[in-house]
């Protein structure tokens, strides 16, 4: 993968073929804000085997999958907190959090992000009482 390109994105959001190596620092701001969970899943890629004393991502990845996954359900439910309350702030705060959380436990489940990206992008245009309707029905 193109450094500073990152996954599945650019094709899609209408980059051209050649806007897509443009290097960082001539994209501007905002499209170099809608990249930051790519950049974040590679920078917590680069801590896998990294030391525990100096990256939070390695040490949660060094304490193991249970964990992981205890740590974003926390997050999550800290999330509905805030959501409840109606904090618009704790919310915002919140959900960096359990963004984070999530691409520390796709790093360790070895899932790209353009593999979320995808079932995402398969979604598009099916309405989910469409989708809900459409499942079989039990046999009882
Ligand atoms: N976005 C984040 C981010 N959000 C939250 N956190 C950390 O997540 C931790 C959550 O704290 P908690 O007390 O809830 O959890 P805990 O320290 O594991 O405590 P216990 O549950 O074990 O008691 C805090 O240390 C936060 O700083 C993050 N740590 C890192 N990042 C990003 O990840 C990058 C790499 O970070 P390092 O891996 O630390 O280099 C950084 O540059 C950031 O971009």
């Amino acid at each position: 993968m193109t450094p500073g390109c990152p996954s599945g994105w650019a094709a899609r959001d209408g980059m051209t073929k050649d806007r897509k190596h443009m290097p960082q620092d001539t994209i501007s701001p905002r499209e170099n804000r809608r990249d930051v969970l790519e950049r974040l899943y590679h920078t917590v890629m680069a801590r896998k085997g990294a030391s525990p004393s100096i990256s939070h991502s390695a040490r949660l990845m060094a304490r193991g999958r249970s964990k992981i996954a205890q740590k974003f359900g926390e997050e999550a439910v800290e999330c509905v907190i805030e959501a409840i309350k109606g904090d618009r702030h704790g919310l915002i705060s919140e959900s960096a959090d359990v963004l984070y959380h999530l691409i520390v436990m796709w790093v360790d489940a070895g899932i790209d992000p353009a593999d979320v990206w995808a079932e995402l992008e398969r979604r598009e245009g099916t309405s989910g009482i469409e989708e809900k309707a459409s499942r079989p029905k039990p046999a009882f």
